[in-house]
């Protein structure tokens, strides 16, 4: 079995892959702390032959992973930020500062698709962009919905967007605290995500298809205007492709890849920038 690992700030993600068929066996998310419990927090690790992780926590958590790790498990795979790799060059000043999350989700989308926009919606709302010949050109970082509403301290942290609602819903004014907050955030999030997607097309003069990915995923979809897909498994991805370690990953495959969306045209992307600027 091959164990991938996914250590957001708030959460790890994890999930078991069968080796031979390439068949995802379970998955799971514990909270991201300072020490694992094999067996009780992630799976028992007599099965796992190999480890591969992308960890955005402090140092010191992904170190006492990987030694935890090396020791019970042959071959443990530790991605990093680099310059290049499969074919996208790193847009930062400083590559090793990106978040390796990201990286991960720029190299699956482009394997996938091509040029493409990645957008992660975790304890953070990341927006990476990737142009058709691989440059990435960077991207933008904002708080994510539970972040936002952590941050207004009015009460309502515990009352979290249910993530069944329509996009409608969310966008009329709020007539009690939480309605206010719970709207007032996911505008935010989406509004943003609409905005800066259609700048980056418009000032590159290019349309790109658009992933999303992270624990709102799902809901922020809803609300997002241009074609999309949700691709669940997508810093899974990165690590299939950096270490392909299955036949159907050395041949490219990765799991859960959604088909692509196909782009809106720019005129139309345009038009719609002009429109908004208008009001
Ligand atoms: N069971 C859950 N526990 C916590 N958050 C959840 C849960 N289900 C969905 N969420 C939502 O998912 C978001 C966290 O997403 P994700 O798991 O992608 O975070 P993360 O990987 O820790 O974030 P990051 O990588 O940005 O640090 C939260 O903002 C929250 O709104
Ligand atoms: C932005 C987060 C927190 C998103 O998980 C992560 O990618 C991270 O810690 N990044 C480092 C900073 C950067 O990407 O510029
Ligand atoms: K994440």
């Amino acid at each position: 079995m091959i164990l991938d690992l996914d250590i957001g700030n708030t959460l790890s993600k994890w999930r078991l892959k069968d080796a031979e068929s390439s068949e995802i066996r379970s998955r799971g998310a514990v909270w991201t702390r300072e020490e694992w419990r094999p067996g009780a927090d992630i799976p028992d690790l007599d099965v796992v032959e190999a480890v591969r992780i992308s960890s955005v926590a402090r140092t010191a958590v992904l170190e006492e992973t990987v030694a935890l790790l090396r020791r019970q498990v042959r071959h443990v795979y530790v991605a990093r930020s680099t310059s290049e790799a499969l074919g996208v060059v790193n847009g930062y000043e400083e590559p090793g500062r990106l978040g390796v999350d990201r990286w991960m989700g720029a190299l699956a989308g482009y394997q996938l698709a091509g040029g493409c926009c990645a957008v992660d919606c975790g304890s953070a709302i990341t927006i990476d962009f990737v142009l058709p010949g691989g440059m990435h050109l960077g991207g933008f970082i904002i708080p994510g919905l539970r972040l936002m509403k952590e941050s207004l301290k009015l009460g309502t942290r515990n009352v979290a967007i249910d993530p069944e609602s329509e996009a409608d819903a969310l966008l009329e004014p709020g007539r009690r605290t939480v309605d206010a907050v719970n709207h007032g955030i996911y505008m935010a999030a989406v509004s943003a995500i609409n905005r800066i997607y259609s700048e980056v097309c418009d000032q590159q003069g290019v349309t790109l298809p658009v992933l999303l990915t992270g624990g709102d995923a799902r809901v922020v979809s809803r609300g997002v205007q241009v074609p999309h897909a949700v691709w669940p498994d997508m810093v899974y991805g990165g690590l299939e492709a950096c270490y392909p370690l299955t036949f159907a990953e050395r041949a490219g495959k990765m799991s859960g890849a959604p088909r692509v969306p196909e782009p809106v045209s720019l005129e139309k992307i345009r038009a719609g920038l002009a429109f908004s600027m208008l009001l």
